[in-house]
């Protein structure tokens, strides 16, 4: 893996003022990956997107997209991307659109083939500002299917959809992977994350707080608290492996764990515990705790980082 990465981001840090938008990030995504870019507002997710785009220059750090820079991809026709808002002409038509994109490049694929991908082509004669929030970012997609490109970017380009538009341009999305594209999207709907992506990369005040798969990501943030009366501190609990916290209250402790079993089992054998109560936490309020401001910097899963999908896995 050199060159050969759809994206390989080191180091990025970009300040607008005093505001420090990203603040170290390395992102590595091999080619056929389809990574999430997960993170609540202001996380640094546009601004990163913008740096692996060329629109800005990172103050620090370098950005190649598959071994050179993102302007050369662009111009190669490697890398296109949907973003939230602007791009589009709304006195032209939805065909229009796509044939003076198509014009940008040598050989484009044929303007009837994008529109029946991005599920437009019933809106080919439809004016652009007479089309929905949702069918305004079909078209934007459709645009960026001219090219044909090995990598695909969408900077949440489902906000403002309602939950409809959201399945059905996704639906559009994964049809089209069926090829083994490399995906990169921000988003900050965590079911459109694990619905869609191979790997999350978790973002929170411009860095990297979590890489893994949707599954180790809603492990990490789906952790089970215990609750038990207990006669008497007992140190021994906060050194178990599966422990993050233990918090003693009179005859109480409370007990945050990513895998409760272990921990009752240790409350049970070891000590005098009783009157045991074990809840799960609420993935989304999870999920806003490791993206909150008082959240510490959780490891990053070294082998979670998918390996590039077969044809076989792609979606269909
Ligand atoms: N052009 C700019 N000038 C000043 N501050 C900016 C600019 N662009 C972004 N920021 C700030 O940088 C931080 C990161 O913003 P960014 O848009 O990258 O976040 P995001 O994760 O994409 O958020 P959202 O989900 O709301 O789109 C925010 O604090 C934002 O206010």
């Amino acid at each position: 893996m050199n060159n050969l990465l759809a994206v390989d981001a080191k180091g990025l840090h970009k300040n607008f003022g005093s505001v420090q938008a990203v603040r170290g990030i390395d992102l590595q995504v091999a080619p056929g990956e389809v990574v999430a870019f997960l993170g609540p507002n202001g996380a640094g997710k546009t601004t990163t997107i913008d740096m692996i785009l060329g629109l800005s220059q990172p103050g620090k750090g370098t950005v190649s997209v598959y071994g050179g820079t993102p302007r050369q991809a662009i111009a190669r026709g490697q890398v296109a991307a949907v973003m939230q808002t602007g791009g589009l002409l709304k006195d032209i038509t939805v065909k229009e659109s796509v044939q003076l994109t198509a014009a940008m490049f040598d050989s484009p694929r044929p303007v009837v083939e994008v529109l029946e991908r991005a599920g437009i082509a019933e809106l080919a004669d439809r004016r652009v500002e007479k089309c929905s929030g949702g069918q305004q970012q079909r078209l934007r997609f459709a645009m960026a299917l001219v090219s044909d490109p090995g990598l695909m970017i969408l900077d949440e380009p489902t906000t403002g959809m309602d939950v409809t538009g959201r399945r059905d341009f996704w639906q559009a999305i994964r049809q089209d992977a069926h090829r083994g594209r490399t995906v990169v999207f921000a988003t900050h709907y965590l079911e459109e994350a694990d619905s869609y992506a191979d790997r999350v990369v978790l973002v929170r005040k411009g860095r990297i707080v979590a890489d893994g798969t949707a599954a180790q990501i809603k492990n990490l943030a789906s952790g089970r608290t215990v609750r038990a009366a207990l006669s008497h501190d007992d140190p021994r609990l906060a050194l178990l492996p599966e422990v993050d916290s233990v918090e003693h209250d009179g005859a109480r402790v409370t007990i945050r764990t990513r895998e409760s079993d272990a921990v009752l089992r240790f409350l049970l054998t070891e000590t005098d515990a009783h009157d045991l109560e074990v809840t799960a936490n609420n993935l989304e309020d999870a999920f806003v705790a490791l993206t909150s401001d008082e959240a510490e910097d959780i490891a990053s899963l070294p082998e979670t980082a998918a390996e590039p999908r077969t044809e076989s896995e792609a979606r269909a």
